[in-house]
């Protein structure tokens, strides 16, 4: 799944500065962060409804294309995939519940 990601966003990267009437992810990086956040929004939305409805189908393609916009996103802020392993190594071993209780204090 990480090597399949960072080859997608590898694959986006290339992408972005493509021809906007032959590539769709140089068509939404043109468009803009706004419209690219609002479509990656939009992706989370579908993946919430497929996931309440119960359809594993639809939960996997949405769950496929959430994954597409982020890395979209990702790239257009110049964030990689390196950084977000980073930042999941450093939570690693943390409980969330432990995490929470240490920012009450
Ligand atoms: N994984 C994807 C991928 N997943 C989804 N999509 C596209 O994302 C678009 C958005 O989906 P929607 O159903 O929301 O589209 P829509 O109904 O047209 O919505 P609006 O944009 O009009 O709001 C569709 O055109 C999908 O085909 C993707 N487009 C590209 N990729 C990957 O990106 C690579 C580069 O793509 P291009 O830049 O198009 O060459 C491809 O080889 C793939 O590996």
């Amino acid at each position: 799944m990480s090597e399949m990601f960072e080859r997608l966003y590898a694959t986006v990267v290339e992408r972005r500065s493509a021809d906007p009437e032959t590539s769709y992810v140089a068509r939404l990086t043109a468009k803009g962060r706004v419209k690219i956040a609002q479509k990656l929004g939009e992706e989370a939305v579908e993946t919430v409804i497929a996931a309440v409805a119960q359809d594993k189908l639809a939960l996997v393609g949405e769950t496929a294309d959430l994954l597409f916009h982020l890395s979209v996103l990702l790239a257009d802020a110049g964030i990689t995939p390196a950084d977000i392993a980073a930042e999941l190594v450093r939570r690693e071993g943390v409980s969330g519940l432990a995490e929470k209780a240490s920012r009450k204090r």
